[in-house]
Parts: structure tokens; sequence; C-alpha cells
């Protein structure tokens, strides 16, 4: 058969679900504001599950998950400037707020509901506002807070984020020491909030001991980890692509040199869940919502938690955490992990991590039911035979006796009408022993790798010579999932562009070259990355076992100029980093108003003449030789550095325009002049379009026009 004939089973499975989708009932055709907040069968289940603790309580249940949501966001606290934005927005966003809401709702200011500090959230730092997402996107009046939002998230200096969503990083307590395993990460709000906290000690680590390893079985969804974490800037951080209920056990290094499994000793579950808890963000699981998707999840959701605890370091910390009410995917997940793991494992009360909040016990009954919930099971053996494949033994609740010694009622259930949020359950785990089917021999997996570890290429021939290339596994590898990854080429000993950066950055010896990196395998190193120890033994020990997608931030990139023989500029990205290893050799500190004057020049091509800076920093300027540096700004209250370039004869800083608005905001300074109206921006295209498509009639049509105006 010709190669034409042959269709791709996936590609034709792939057309067929998109084109039963398309004429599937349960497609939402109405925009979100039309559908009807209604489901029978979601009604009864959840009365029938006793999931309120009376009836009072069960209509106000009622009424709440109907209501759209309110927006909620945090700063991001390792920041040195955590706090300077925090007053800034208790002060003038908070005041934008109240002014935006007020003409919003036509009300008299006084009367608008401050945004609400979440108490549990540490040092204050989240906020929820009397704002549905939807409010703030499509309001005139809101129009400078929905910018600030905007921009503030791009700087990687705030979070919009659920307020529930917050709580499992919160409770997973991770320390800058961890090995973090974030099991189901994409999109990436909470695997954010964990590299936040492994950076919580700057002063302390300039690069963090720990790491945060972030994975998702979706290809694609991994690339949406990646955005996230290029806002937060942290060399301790990969991310890879692999199914976590099948994660591959990975190999380390240990101080000796000896080789071990690596153990993570705090592991995040946010696993798949049906999402009934959200239903107030996504209406249209009122349309969608059923108990199949419930029991069909429960077997992921435990294969998942399962390999997560074969993966932990006893006395590790394990949470398990879903957007979903259901018992069946949530206590039930809990109960059977526990007991299989019999006494291996026990659940730990978290709560006193979140002072304030408002939330319920776990549940130790309840029942299962048919799919249109007409009939209701208390037992397995109630259960029609046509429904054995779908119910399973272990989703039912374990007799009384046995389930005292449990402990579900730590877990943590958060209703939508407790404090006006989203649906949540958190369970927080930890590991008492090794199980006894867990492997933690890591010569067998090793002696795979040996196989593969030296590739003959003509590139890795040199002059008859065999070397060991590390990006050689990856190479090789046929493709796991969707694209195929650039090579991690890491620097040589001896490499000629470091002794080159190092002379010319005046960078510490303690900053470890090999640590370096680059996507490609070239002469002409383009963009240069850095990733910590850790990480850099993870990928060359692991590549050939799992799918890395991305690792390192962005430290130096290649910017050839006629004035400079160094072929490098530092990046904004890595800076975090760099600078904590740079000299004084390429730093220039300067005052507020010459800041301000180099930020406010976005012209590429007319960088500020130094003459127009202060006398101090036209004298530094004149020790400084072509090429980038460091821009240090100091006041009481924060440290700001800023990538720069010494021109010839001017001074250029090299911020984005976030950035920009970000620092301009910090020094009290108007940020307007960047910012764009869009609905004033969309009323001015609107009548530009309308004045063209006047001029462009012809004569006849525009008599015509004026004899209908007149027979008006
Ligand atoms: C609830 S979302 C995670 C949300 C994320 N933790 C956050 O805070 O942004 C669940 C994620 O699990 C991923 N997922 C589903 N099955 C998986 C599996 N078997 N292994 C790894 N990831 C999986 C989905 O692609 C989805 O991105």
């Amino acid at each position: 058969m010709g190669r034409k004939n042959k269709q791709n089973p996936f590609a034709a499975k792939k057309r067929q679900k998109k084109e039963q989708a398309a004429s599937g009932s349960d497609r939402r055709t109405e925009p979100y504001e039309e559908i009807k907040r209604d489901n029978e069968k979601f009604e009864k289940y959840y009365c029938l599950q006793n999931i309120c603790l009376d009836s009072k309580e069960w209509q106000q249940f009622l009424i709440t998950i109907r209501e759209n949501l309110p927006s909620a966001f945090r700063v991001t606290g390792f920041k040195d400037e955590a706090k300077a934005l925090l007053n800034i927005i208790k002060t003038e966003l908070f005041a934008e707020y109240i002014r935006g809401v007020a003409e919003l709702r036509g009300i008299p200011a006084d009367n608008v509901e401050h945004p609400l500090c979440l108490p549990w959230y540490p040092d204050g730092l989240a906020y929820q506002l009397h704002l549905t997402r939807k409010d703030i996107r499509r309001s005139e009046p809101l129009y400078r807070l929905h910018n600030f939002l905007i921009n503030e998230t791009n700087a990687g200096a705030i979070s919009r984020q659920e307020a529930v969503s917050m709580i499992p990083p919160i409770v997973l307590d991770v320390k800058p020491t961890d090995k973090v395993l974030d099991m189901c990460a994409a999109p990436g709000s909470k695997t954010a909030q964990l590299i936040e906290a492994l950076h919580s000690e700057p002063e302390k680590y300039r690069i963090p001991p720990g790491f945060v390893l972030a994975n998702d079985v979706d290809n694609n969804r991994c690339y949406m980890l990646v955005h996230q974490a290029k806002r937060l800037n942290s060399p301790c951080f990969l991310v890879t692509n692999h199914d976590s209920a099948y994660f591959p056990n990975l190999v380390k290094t240990e101080t000796n040199g000896t080789k071990s499994v690596m153990k993570f000793n705090k592991i995040l579950c946010d696993v798949p869940c049906s999402g009934d808890g959200t239903l107030r963000k996504n209406p249209d699981i009122w349309l969608k919502w059923n108990l199949a998707q419930a029991y069909n999840l429960h077997g992921i959701q435990y294969r998942i938690i399962r390999r997560g605890a074969e993966m932990l370091e006893i006395g590790g910390r394990l949470v398990y955490s879903t957007c979903s009410l259901n018992p069946i995917e949530n206590e039930a997940v809990i109960q059977r992990i526990i007991t299989d793991y019999e006494g291996g494992l026990e659940i730990v009360d978290a709560l006193h991590l979140l002072p304030g909040l408002k939330c319920m016990p776990g549940m130790t009954e309840w029942k299962l039911a048919s799919k249109d919930v007409d009939e209701v099971y208390s037992k397995f053996e109630e259960v029609p035979e046509k429904y054995h494949t779908i119910i399973r033994p272990s989703m039912f609740p374990l007799p009384k006796a046995q389930m005292e010694n449990l402990g579900l009622e730590k877990c943590i259930r958060i209703l939508p009408h407790f404090q006006d949020t989203g649906g949540f359950f958190v369970a927080v785990l930890c590991k008492k022993r090794q199980f006894p089917h867990e492997i933690n021999d890591s010569k067998s997996l090793l002696s795979k790798k040996t196989e593969v570890e030296v590739v003959k290429t003509p590139e890795n021939i040199q002059g008859g010579e065999e070397k060991s290339i590390p990006w050689g596994p990856q190479r090789k590898r046929r493709r796991l999932h969707g694209y195929k990854e650039d090579p991690y080429v890491f620097f040589e000993e001896n490499d000629h562009d470091w002794k080159e950066m190092q002379e010319f950055f005046d960078l510490d010896s303690s900053l470890n070259y090999r640590c370096l990196l680059t996507r490609c395998v070239t002469e002409k190193k383009k963009n240069v990355y850095y990733c910590s120890e850790l990480i850099r033994d993870l990928v060359l020990l692991n590549e050939d076992s799992i799918k890395i997608i991305n690792t390192g931030v962005k430290a130096f990139a290649r910017c050839e100029n006629r004035h400079t023989d160094h072929p490098f500029r530092l990046a904004q990205e890595g800076l975090q980093t760099t600078n904590a290893f740079m000299g004084p050799k390429r730093r220039v500190e300067i005052d507020k108003d010459d800041l301000i004057l180099l930020l406010k020049c976005t012209d590429p091509t007319k960088p500020p003449s130094t003459t127009l800076l202060k006398e101090s920093t036209q004298e530094r300027c004149k020790e400084l030789s072509v090429g980038s540096c460091i821009i240090k700004y100091t006041d009481k209250r924060f440290t700001l550095n800023v990538v720069g370039w010494r021109g010839t004869s001017s001074l250029r800083a090299y911020v984005d325009k976030n950035e920009t608005m970000h620092i301009m905001r910090l020094l009290g300074v108007d940020p307007s002049e960047f910012e764009i109206n869009k609905y004033e921006k969309a009323r001015e295209e609107a009548l530009k379009t309308a004045e063209k498509t006047l001029n462009e009639l012809p004569a006849n049509d525009m008599k015509c026009s004026e004899d209908e105006a007149e027979n008006n």
C-alpha cells in the first residue's frame, strides 16, 4: 500500500473526536452570561453527600456557587521591593480601585467595600477584590486597575491567582533547601509560588540549594510553565514532560560522588479533577457535570499520588489537592493510599499554617450513586454488576472502626460560601517509612544509561579523540511526546568564552562555569543560560529517561559591537543570579533622577548622553569601557539592579516596558505615559475607520446619503 493511502490512526481519532465534539450536545454555544446555572444531578448528588452542616448552609452554598468568582492576586514576596510595592497597592492602587468601582456601580466612594486582605496568606501579601475577572477586563472605569494587574504580573511582581489555589503551596511549606516535585504543574500558578518559597532567603543563599521540578503530561501546557517561571528567573528550576503516574526514578550524584535514586522531600500532587469547585469561574461545567467523570478520575488520581508517595523521602511532605467537591476524587483517594501503605503515610494537620481560614474537616462518610443519581449505594455489594468496572470497592468509605484511625478529618475542605471563593480540597501527608516495593537502587538505572553515555558523532570526535558529550543521550533518543527539545550543552573546562566573561564582568570564581549552558552545539554561542549545580546533575544523569523541556535562566546574550571586544551582554532575566557573583568592575551606581532619565528614554536610536547625567555618574562612566554593565539604584526601602549598556558617549538602561513601569511606580513617578487606555484607543480607531470609509465613498453615494438624511 502506498504512503498516500496510509492513515495516521492517532490523527484520525483526533479528527473524529473534534467532529463529535462539534456536534455534541454538551458543546457550549452560549456566552458564559447566558449559561443556565443549574444541574439537577449535581444538586441531588451533593445534597445526598451532606457536604454542608445543615439546610441553611446548603441554601447559602447553592446561592454562592451561582455567583461569579471574585478576583485575587498576591505579591511576589521574595523580591527586595515587595514591601514597597505592597505599600503602593494599599494606598494608590486601592484608591484607584475605590474610585473605579464607585464610577462603575454609580455609588458613592464611601460605599465601596475595600479589597480583602487574605488573613491566612503569609505576611499580608494576598488580596481578594470585590470584582470578577470580567468586571476588570471589560469596564472602562477600571482600565488603570487592569493595566496595573497585567503590567505587574508581567514584571513578575504580582501573580493573579484564585484565592483557594494559593493554599497547597502554603501547606507544602517549602524551604530554600527543599527538593520539590510539582507532579501536575501546568499552567503553573502554584509552581510560581513554590519557586518564590525556594528563593525566600536571598540574604542567606545566593542560589538556593534546593530546586523545583515542574512536570506535566501535556507537552503544550509545559510551555505555560516555562512562561510562568520566566517571570521569576530561577536557576533552580526544571520543566519535564511525563505521565506522573509513571514518573521515572531519577538519578543524582551524592557529595561523595556515588549515584543514588533522587527522593524528593516536598511533593505537590495538584491532580486533574472534575473541577466542580470552579463552577463560579467556569460556568460551562454546569452543562457538562456528570458523575462518570469523577469515577474515571479516581483511578488516575490514585496512580499519581501513589507514584508521588514512592518518590517521597522518609519524613517528606506530600500535598494532594483538587478543585473538586467530590469525595470520590478527594477523601476516597486519600483513604485508599493510606490504607494501601499501612502506616507508611500519615495525614498531617496543617491548619496552623493557614490562620483565619474558614474550612471544614474531611468527610468520613459518603455514598456512591449511579450516573443519573437515581440509585444510591452504601456498599459495593449494592452496585449492579454493569457498573463494576466504573465503581470500585476502594471508592467506598471504610467501616467506622477502621475509618477512625485514618485521620481523614485532618483534610481541608473549602466550600465557596465560607469566604466567597471557589471550592477546594487539600490533604497533607507525611511519609513515615519506605514502602516494600520502592526501588531505591540506582545501579539498574545507571547500567541502562552508561550504554548511551558516549555517542559517536562527527561533531564529538575531534582530532581522533572521543569526547563524552552531555547532550548525547537527548540527541539519540526517540521523541517522547511533542517536539524534540534542543540539547543542553554545558560549558567544558577551559571554555574560552567563559574566561573572557569572567574577566570582563569581574565574576567571582564561586560561580560554577560548569553550570553555564547553551541550547545548541556551536562554536559561536548565542544565548548562555545558568542553572544550579543540582539541576545540572539532574539534567546530565537523566535526560535519557525523561523529556526535559526547559531549564536555566538566560544570563548572557551575544551582542557584538564595534566599540568593544567583548561579545556578550548581561541578560535582565539572569541578573538576579549574575549580580550575586559580579565584582565592582562593571557597575554604575546612580540616583533617582538619573534612573528616571534612563527609563524615560525609549528611542533605541537615541541613547541618553552621559552629559545629561549627574556629575558623579559621568565620572563613573569615564572609567567604564564600552559594553554591558549593571546599573544599581538604592534607597532606604530597596535596591534595584537593571542591565545597562555603556556606549561611547551614552548610558542606556535595558529594561522592557513592564519593568520600566514597575520601577517608575516604585520611584513614585506616574507611569501613565507608557499606559494605554484600550477603550479610548478603540474609539479613536473606530473614528478613523469611519472617516476613511466616508472619504472613500463615491460622490453618488455621498449624494444618496445626503438625500436620505434630508428625507429622514
Ligand atoms: C489541576 S491542573 C494543575 C494546575 C496547576 N497545578 C496550577 O496550579 O496551575 C492539572 C494538570 O495535570 C495535568 N495532568 C493530567 N494528567 C496528568 C498525568 N498523568 N501526569 C502529569 N500531569 C497530568 C494536566 O495537563 C493539567 O495541566
